[in-house]
């Protein structure tokens, strides 16, 4: 079983508005909800490619209503903690430019808090626990380590989508993938990371820090991949692209939805490339068509 946690979903409300002024009224040109946070997006993907996944996290208010309702409409098996305040509604405000602004997230109780570590009651060694984005403001500064430490002691794999402190924290427990962006990798490390050849040191240093394998995305530039046999870079399929949010999450769905079928990260990395264009490509995530349209187009070359 594949689990994701997302400790903060949301909906993800895109608006379009062409042009958009600040400070003044804007029609919008239309306007779409979607269930959203990492974890969430993984599953979603996982679901497509008939993976067995499990969404785990906090839903709670009439926001987190219209999540559980999207999830169990598509079939995408879950079990969420219900919490006493509201999920948090993200805006992405499409224009001539992308424009986000997320919430910082409900508060979690310290009940709820320990219902969800104790649903990690269930894991064992044969399961991977993906864990993936930011963490509401109340939750405890190590809740991420304490979620790690209880996979680990169940001896599963798990996966860490998250930035900063968090991610840091958790590197020393060798976990199976992490996959900052260009963006996320230069903030972790106090650098401006522009070309592949600046970027190469780093996802090393990831590796020495304790990840089994490093994805470094760089959306419209593809991506690389660190293992301890080698360095591959992924070049991405052509394409209209259409609406990245989620196209981080996609790849991680496609990586280890691969990679637990054959422990093969060469090809677990190729689907990695194509389920992030395929969401990119798509105004939704990725649908499992579009994924296997693009499948055989990616290059992978080691460097
Ligand atoms: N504009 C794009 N064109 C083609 N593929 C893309 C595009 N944006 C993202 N992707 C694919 O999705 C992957 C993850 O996207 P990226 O934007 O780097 O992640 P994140 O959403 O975490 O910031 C990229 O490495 C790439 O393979
Ligand atoms: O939990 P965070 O870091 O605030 O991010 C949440 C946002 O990230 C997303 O999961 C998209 O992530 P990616 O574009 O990195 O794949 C959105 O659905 C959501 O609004």
């Amino acid at each position: 079983m594949i689990y994701t946690i997302t400790l903060n979903p949301s909906i993800d409300y895109i608006v379009h508005v062409k042009p958009f002024h600040l400070g003044e009224l804007n029609k919008m040109n239309d306007d779409a909800k979607f269930p959203g946070g990492k974890g969430i997006n993984v599953s979603r993907v996982l679901t497509e490619l008939e993976s067995d996944t499990t969404a785990i996290g906090f839903l709670g208010g009439f926001t987190g209503n219209f999540i559980n309702d999207w999830l169990n409409k598509d079939g995408i098996h879950s079990d969420f903690i219900s919490i006493s305040d509201d999920t948090r509604i993200n805006i992405k405000l499409k224009s001539d430019v992308e424009t986000e602004i997320n919430g910082r997230g409900p508060t979690i109780t310290p009940s709820e808090a320990n219902e969800l570590l104790s649903r990690l009651d269930n894991v064992n060694k044969k399961d991977t626990v993906i864990l993936s984005g930011s963490k509401p403001p109340s939750l405890s500064a190590d809740f991420y380590e304490e979620m790690v430490k209880k996979v680990k002691k169940a001896q599963a794999e798990f996966v860490i989508d998250t930035t900063g402190k968090d991610l840091k924290a958790t590197l020393s427990y060798q976990p199976l993938l992490v996959k900052p962006n260009r963006e996320e990798l230069s903030e972790l490390f106090h650098v401006s990371l522009k070309t592949i050849q600046e970027v190469i040191p780093y996802g090393k240093k990831l590796l020495e820090m304790g990840a089994k394998h490093v994805i470094i995305s760089m959306a419209g530039d593809g991506a690389l991949l660190f293992t301890h046999n080698g360095i591959y870079q992924g070049f991405n399929p052509k394409g209209n692209v259409k609406n990245s949010v989620g196209a981080g999450d996609s790849m991680i769905a496609g990586f280890i939805g691969e990679f637990t079928k054959n422990q093969d990260p060469i090809s677990a990395f190729k689907m990695g490339i194509a389920c992030g264009s395929a969401t990119a490509f798509s105004d939704d995530l990725a649908k499992k068509e579009t994924i296997l349209s693009l499948l055989n187009q990616i290059e992978i070359k080691e460097i």
